[in-house]
């Protein structure tokens, strides 16, 4: 598939038995004359931390609404955990999690009530819900916030309450739109452990991020996404390649390599 860019690997050894965590076939959107994702093919493995990179406007958000069922596709299909995403959405629901981008929450429910109330719609006895929203208010550091409405917390706050209203039901596959935006050093730290604790268990997280650094500390696979189509996706080491780190790999793999940095901003800076 040569449009589709290099495919650095199989399934990574998953075996035959286990569905990947992701399929995705053919699927493409376009809004207007802008085709936002151009026909994307992609496996990715159960198991694994999976980071989805790519420049602004590569599509990213939009393949993970589609994805996720938040987004209807103009064409192509997706299975998540073995399960048709337009024909059986019940079913993927019940195994997945989602961080969407721009997260839209209950603003005028407290931290616990939301949790409360997200259990509750996932069909968790009341007793479980109580019980893990506590242990996750704890780890997550928002114990101490935990009545407070959910309108008063803070961007990073919010991602955190979101991850765990995503993690409430030990979904199978969790998928996250930039987890870390707007997050403190110290609460990345803590989500980075929570996250890996969560894939160590076999599950698999799929998470969309511009930054090179966390996706090369974080993930053991990685797709690379650029005006609408993967240009690799495999084995972190495998894409990365010959390259000194994960950042130039992406840089060649998008064609930005030399791009001017400014030189013709003569304007900008110096003296007046
Ligand atoms: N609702 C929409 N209406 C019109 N165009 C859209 C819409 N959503 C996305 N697009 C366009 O589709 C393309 C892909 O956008 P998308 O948000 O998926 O990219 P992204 O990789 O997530 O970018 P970023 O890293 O900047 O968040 C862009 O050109 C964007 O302008």
């Amino acid at each position: 598939m040569p449009e589709q860019g290099r495919e650095v690997d199989a399934v990574g050894g998953t075996p035959e038995a286990a569905p990947p965590a992701v399929r995705v076939e053919g699927l493409g959107k376009r809004f207007g004359e802008q085709v936002a994702v151009a026909g994307v093919d992609l496996v990715l493995p159960a198991g694994r931390f999976v980071g989805l990179v790519g420049p602004n406007g590569a599509g990213k958000t939009t393949t993970l609404s589609m994805v996720t069922g938040l987004l209807r596709p103009d064409q192509g299909r997706v299975e998540v955990a073995g399960h048709d995403v337009w024909r059986d959405p019940a079913a993927v629901k019940a195994r997945i999690g989602v961080l969407p981008e721009g997260l839209r929450l209950f603003e005028r429910l407290s931290g616990r009530e939301l949790l409360a109330y997200t259990g509750r719609l996932r069909g968790l006895p009341g007793a479980e819900v109580d019980k893990r929203a506590t242990q996750l208010l704890d780890v997550l550091d928002l114990a101490g916030s935990q009545h407070k409405l959910v309108i008063d917390y803070s961007t990073g706050m919010r991602k955190k309450i979101g991850l765990a209203a995503a993690l409430l039901h030990n979904p199978e596959v969790l998928f996250l739109d930039e987890p870390f935006e707007g997050v403190d050093p110290v609460s990345a730290q803590t989500i980075r452990g929570v996250l890996e604790r969560y894939t160590a268990s076999g599950a698999t997280v799929v998470f969309s991020s511009h930054v090179m650094e966390l996706v090369e500390s974080l993930c053991d696979w990685v797709a690379v996404m650029a005006a609408g189509r993967i240009r690799a996706h495999g084995p972190l080491a495998e894409v990365r390649g010959d390259a000194p780190t994960l950042q130039r790999a992406f840089l060649e793999l998008v064609g930005a390599q030399g791009r001017d940095a400014g030189e013709s901003l003569d304007w900008l800076g110096g003296a007046r």
